[in-house]
């Protein structure tokens, strides 16, 4: 089964006609005690979920300043079971987490205890970007029979039939990797990705969010109207690091 408190939480944010909004930020980064802190300030913002990363050593998608958020993570002694346990200390998540990671953490500390462990969290989902669909199925069975969804990542590089066997699997909504590269905010997207948005639309009943390079709000906006919505990591890890909250309230508001 896929994820109810998710699906329903991006369902009633459409029908109040509002552009779906995810910010990704690092579990760890400035600390685990500040987390539910941050969620709760991204729930007040309008963010519809929150992409949770866990940082790891080896982030072959990630641009350089998540990677360097994931190093303070690490550097401060984050690990996937310190980000659980922390979440089970949360009263109750009113907002969906996923989780945002790559596919050897959750080997190395077990694919059924992971998912056993992040259904006691209240993680609503996961996205693993390194994980093909070739590959997925021991991982994609535990979370299912945890109600725990798994999202999957769209590329602009896929070809259609890969890209409508992506879109018809995926859980929660699907990610559309709206760049060619890693992530970082970027000024502008190619012409070609709005075209690209709308095919996924018609690929998938899930929502479909526009994900890598999204900075300000013109930006969001522009791609929302091809899709469900965007993902904005990047500019919100570095704001929240260097403490501008009022730059990411202004941009969750504005981007909705
Ligand atoms: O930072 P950006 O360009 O706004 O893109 C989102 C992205 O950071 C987040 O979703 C993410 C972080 N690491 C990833 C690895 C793969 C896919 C996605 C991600």
């Amino acid at each position: 089964m896929t994820n109810l408190f998710l699906n329903q939480t991006l369902e009633a944010k459409r029908a109040e006609g509002k552009n779906l909004l995810i910010p990704y930020i690092m579990a760890g980064d400035g600390g685990l005690d500040i987390l539910e802190e941050r969620l709760a300030f991204l729930e007040a913002c309008g963010a519809a979920a929150v992409e949770l990363g866990i940082p790891f050593s080896d982030p072959v998608a990630d641009g350089p300043v998540i990677q360097d958020a994931g190093q303070r993570a690490l550097a401060g002694g984050t690990t996937l079971e310190g980000v659980l346990e922390t979440l089970q200390t949360f009263q109750t998540l009113t907002i969906p987490v996923v989780f945002m990671t790559y596919f050897n953490p959750i080997y190395t500390y077990g694919i059924e205890r992971f998912a056993k462990d992040c259904a006691s969290a209240g993680v609503s989902g996961v996205i693993i970007p390194d994980l093909p669909l070739e590959e997925e199925q021991i991982v994609t069975d535990s979370l299912n029979q945890r109600d725990i969804s798994h999202i999957r990542l769209a590329a602009m590089t896929s070809p259609d039939e890969r890209l409508t066997a992506i879109a018809q699997r995926t859980e929660g909504f699907l990610y559309a990797v709206s760049v060619t590269g890693t992530t970082g905010a970027r000024s502008k997207h190619d012409s070609q990705v709005k075209t690209y948005l709308q095919t996924l639309k018609t690929m998938t009943d899930a929502p479909v969010l526009a994900g890598f390079g999204i900075s300000a709000p013109e930006q969001a906006r522009d791609l929302s109207s091809s899709c469900d919505g965007v993902i904005i990591g990047s500019k919100i890890v570095d704001a929240f690091h260097k403490g501008e909250t009022d730059t990411i309230k202004h941009l969750i508001e504005e981007s909705i």
